[in-house]
């Protein structure tokens, strides 16, 4: 049976440490600061909006939040951005995905710059990644990285297997796997065999959006799985993407939805906040 990773636990002791941290930047009189910017009414959206206006206030960071309506142009977004960008208290900038779709999400990101791009989304911090010298890192494959980490996960020479191939989660961190010396295979709707592929991996994360495609019979005995799928069902039930109860039979070590990677995200904002203030 194996042991729940408490993802909730684990963000609440670095919210505590990155506290500690704003507390010693104030006192030289620097306090890290935060805009998150939402367009529209995404319901999901707006609650993980909430989430961070509240870290940040936990934490004692400046923030602003900039609620802007679904009409919004492009135009009007980037002159927001450009607003931002030249804004001294704001140290991170964060437009909250998915836009609607008359924004092109690429434009808007590319506005932001690089070095307060806390959301590691800019083509600039992508490559950085690539080689390894990355300034920030996207929250979400941060968090899964800090996951392992927090629970003694030894990395190095394990096999370590992704499963979706996103930019903002699947191949980054893949990306921070082969830099911490893993092997790693990424894998996708198209890959040939997926069981077999699950079924090699020592690390499992499981990316994918498709509500508890990954089970048991797909997890090697032992295996650590990371799971980073949010699924809302009709019943109203929050799922991953593993089927978590068969799977925790196998693994060593899982994450729960809700409660694992999730908490995870705002974490890392907030690390990517502070550091890119100091
Ligand atoms: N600009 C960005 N947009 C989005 C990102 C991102 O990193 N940057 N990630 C996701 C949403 N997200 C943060 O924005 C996020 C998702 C989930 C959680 C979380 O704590 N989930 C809880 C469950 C919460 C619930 O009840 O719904 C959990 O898993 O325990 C935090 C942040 C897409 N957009």
């Amino acid at each position: 049976m194996a042991k729940i990773i408490d993802g909730k636990a684990i963000a609440q002791e670095i919210r505590k440490e990155i506290k500690e941290r704003v507390e010693e930047l104030k006192a030289r009189g620097k306090q890290p600061g935060l805009a998150v910017v939402l367009v529209g009414n995404n319901p999901a959206s707006q609650t993980y909006v909430r989430m961070k206006e509240k870290a940040c206030q936990e934490v004692g960071m400046y923030s602003e939040v900039h609620r802007l309506p679904e009409e919004t142009s492009e135009e009007e977004l980037l002159t927001l951005i450009d607003q931002l960008n030249a804004n001294e208290k704001i140290h991170g900038i964060l437009v909250q995905l998915p836009l609607p779709e008359h924004i092109d999400e690429k434009k808007i990101i590319d506005r932001i710059l690089p070095e307060k791009d806390v959301d590691g989304f800019h083509p600039v911090n992508v490559g950085n990644l690539f080689t390894n010298t990355a300034r920030f890192v996207a929250c979400t494959p941060r968090g899964c990285i800090e996951l392992l980490d927090r629970m003694g996960v030894e990395i190095e020479g394990k096999k370590a297997v992704v499963i979706g191939r996103s930019n903002i989660v699947g191949k980054p961190v893949a990306m921070l796997l082969l830099h911490r010396n893993a092997t790693v295979t990424l894998c996708h709707s198209r890959t040939a065999d997926l069981k077999k592929e699950c079924l090699d991996a020592d690390i499992l994360v499981v990316a994918v959006g498709r509500p508890e495609m990954i089970t048991g019979d797909m997890i090697k005995e032992g295996a650590v799985v990371i799971d980073v799928g949010i699924n809302r069902l009709e019943d109203g039930r929050l799922v991953g993407d593993v089927h978590f109860e068969s799977a925790k039979e196998k693994a060593s070590m899982i994450t729960p939805v809700p409660g694992g990677v999730g908490p995870m995200t705002i974490a890392m904002l907030l690390l990517n906040t502070l550091e890119a203030c100091e």
